[in-house]
């Protein structure tokens, strides 16, 4: 399973994607941090450096992705998980993508938080999706498809043009800290009636089991005449749902450095790169910022004013990280997206004077009768397109 790059090896991707697809696979004798160890000899190494797709640690080399320190670990046989710990990254992974959740929780103990509960669902969903419809295949409909929007371009003209925020505007029918948002749900409507509004961008959520969203969502949306660039909400833990993402025609998708170790953020950014696709990095605290802020080639960091593991939900947070970062972020030229908790136009403005050139908004939106109309409610004035 590529459960991301950590736990790419051939060896268990080969002998998860066999018995995914026969729904049988036994677990390992070493339990399930060994099977996502990174196997720290020559072999695997060897054979990841082999083929053309696998070329991984050459590629992030190449584009001077990698470090020293990295490759040490890379090669140390540390497990998924500790490396993640090393970074301060305090969602687990299971790797037992065919296991029940009674199984995982027996080993690992309760999720400790939602996040990670949808972190270990996302595993064994992901793997379900690989036995429905092989990566290699997915490449090929992602080659295909029309080629992707400039999510990041039409954030910074929106900006320009209209001197607030420009607004990413989310199809959200429902998010576990708030329940049901909207019942009467048309994501087609909402998405038409945002852009009418001046929406640069649209975020549709796809995730079905938490937020009520999907795929399908995504592609009606697409194919409905909607031209603004839509990021992919997604829980990314798999290069496999990139590709996917892109297939169904989705220009941005959502990396959270909560989630991601450095190394699988590295190697998403290549791909997005690859698919021409704006790939937003989401950070929450301090360190998650200092981390994205080393690695090279990002363009769009969100900061969230929501803890995706407590649901608190405070606005200083972008101001707090801002002030610290602010600087090194503007000579990288990055585009700030504030997310999360924006009701009123003096939320809007304070997180835009903290320094945000978009805002990521979904709730205060789609819980109006007309959330098209909404946006002018939110920011005061109307938008131009
Ligand atoms: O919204 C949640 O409850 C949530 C819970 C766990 C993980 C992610 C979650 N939300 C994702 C988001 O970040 C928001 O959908 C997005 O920033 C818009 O927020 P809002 O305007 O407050 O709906």
């Amino acid at each position: 399973m590529e459960s991301s790059l950590l736990a790419s090896s051939q060896s268990v991707r080969s002998s998860f994607s066999a018995a995914a697809a026969a729904g049988t696979r036994g677990r390992s004798p070493h339990g399930p941090s060994r099977v996502a160890t990174l196997a720290g000899n020559g072999n695997r190494a060897r054979t990841l450096r082999a083929g053309p797709k696998d070329s991984i640690l050459e590629v992030l080399a190449q584009d001077d992705m990698l470090n020293a320190t990295e490759l040490v670990q890379w090669e140390s046989g540390k497990s998924v998980n500790d490396i993640a710990a090393s970074q301060g990254i305090r969602i687990r992974r299971h790797c037992h993508p065919t296991a029940s959740l009674e199984e995982i929780e027996k080993e690992l103990g309760p999720p400790r938080n939602i996040l990670e509960k949808i972190i270990w669902d996302k595993e064994i969903e992901v793997a379900q999706g690989h036995a429905k419809r092989p990566l290699e295949e997915l490449i090929q409909a992602a080659e295909k498809a029309p080629p992707s929007r400039d999510f990041y371009g039409a954030l910074e003209a929106a900006y320009k043009r209209n001197g607030v925020p420009a607004l990413i505007a989310e199809v959200k029918k429902a998010s576990p800290s708030r329940g049901v948002l909207r019942e009467n749900f048309n994501p087609v409507e909402i998405a038409q009636a945002y852009e009418k509004n001046g929406a640069a961008c649209l975020s549709i959520l796809t995730d079905e089991k938490y937020f009520q969203g999907s795929f399908e969502n995504l592609e009606k949306v697409r194919t409905s005449g909607v031209k603004c660039p839509l990021l992919c909400k997604e829980f990314v833990i798999d290069k496999w749902q990139i590709y996917n993402a892109r297939s169904k025609g989705a220009d941005a998708i959502l990396l959270i450095a909560a989630v991601l170790p450095d190394l699988d953020i590295k190697y998403f950014l290549r791909i997005c790169k690859d698919l021409g696709m704006t790939a937003l990095i989401e950070v929450h605290d301090e360190r998650e910022m200092e981390r994205v802020l080393k690695i090279n080639g990002v363009k769009l960091i969100g900061i969230n004013n929501r803890s995706l593991e407590t649901f608190v939900v405070d606005t200083s947070n972008t101001k707090m990280l801002l002030e610290k970062h602010g600087d090194s972020i503007r000579e990288k030229g990055i585009l700030v997206v504030g997310e999360s908790g924006l009701f009123t136009p003096d939320d809007v403005a304070y997180v835009q004077n903290a320094g945000v050139s978009a805002v990521l908004v979904g709730e205060s939106l789609v819980k109006q009768e007309d959330p098209g109309r909404a946006i002018a409610g939110l920011f005061g004035k109307e938008l131009i397109h």
